[in-house]
């Protein structure tokens, strides 16, 4: 099991990260947002989980504070057995670059490097050597095999967002963090990085979080969360975008209602 350097405490983790009435508020006074409001959830290993809400829900916050981009109010936020609140800056750096991947509706390469450098880069930032056969491996499920030193201006939306998956997969982190991922992209595209990040949580054992307000991309998760408010409302497993609709139906509904 993966063991941060900074855990203390007995190995209990079941799943990869996991969020105990964690709150976050923004601002003070008259700007004073709570955009989280105890939430508690956990990502479950080797699970793709989508998050879904309506805009403002918190959607965002609860990646950024999960995946160390954000400090929480109160509560906990864990990573396997680490509680990110007792990270100095430098351990938190040293948690991300080694425990997280990001995936980003702006696909976030860097246009001087080629394809390959830059599915590498996290791995040459911490001096580590990627193992090539899974390097391998990841190029041929998302199909980069023959771009791998085209710059991201040489390649199409779909292509920049594959080569961000491959580096959020090559250093197999504990667990991958996609914002919107296919927001940017069009259909056929969007469906071939759901298919790859689906993959991936299914034939190579990784942990996906996925923020998407699209119910036909919340279908290819294992278990959708709904947010309203900066609280956990409802979950959903096995979702169809059919019964996601449905149920973000009923809460427009009961948004009617109240
Ligand atoms: N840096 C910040 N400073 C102040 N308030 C913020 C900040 N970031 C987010 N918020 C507020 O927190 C609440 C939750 O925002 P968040 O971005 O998490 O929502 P979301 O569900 O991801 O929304 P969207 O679907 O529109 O991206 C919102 O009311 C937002 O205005």
């Amino acid at each position: 099991m993966y063991r941060h350097p900074a855990a203390t405490g007995p190995v209990h983790t079941v799943a990869a990260a996991e969020a105990t009435q964690l709150s976050k508020v923004y601002g003070e006074g008259e700007t004073r947002v709570v955009a989280l409001d105890g939430v508690s959830v956990g990502f479950a290993r080797g699970r793709f989980t989508a998050i879904m809400g309506p805009s403002g829900s918190g959607k965002s916050t609860l990646m950024h504070c999960m995946a160390g981009l954000d400090a929480i109010t109160t509560g906990s936020a864990r990573i396997g057995d680490t509680e990110l609140s007792t990270l100095g800056d430098r351990q938190l750096t040293k948690l991300r670059r080694e425990s997280v991947g990001f995936v980003f509706q702006a696909f976030n390469l860097l246009p001087t490097l080629t394809a390959l450098e830059n599915i590498t880069l996290p791995m040459t930032i911490a001096r580590r050597r990627p193992d090539r056969q899974w390097l391998d491996t990841i190029v041929d499920t998302v199909g980069l095999s023959g771009r791998l030193s085209h710059r991201p201006a040489q390649l199409s939306g779909g292509q920049q967002q594959r080569v961000a998956v491959a580096r959020a997969l090559a250093s197999r982190p504990e667990i991958i963090f996609a914002d919107e991922p296919t927001g940017n992209l069009d259909s056929r595209s969007g469906a071939e990085i759901l298919g790859f990040l689906s993959d991936s949580v299914r034939e190579l054992g990784q942990t996906v979080v996925m923020v998407t307000h699209d119910p036909v991309a919340a279908a290819y998760a294992d278990r959708v969360v709904f947010l309203s408010d900066g609280r956990l409302t409802d979950e959903l497993l096995g979702p169809t975008a059919e019964s996601v609709l449905d149920r973000m139906g009923l809460f427009k509904a009961k948004d009617r209602t109240t």
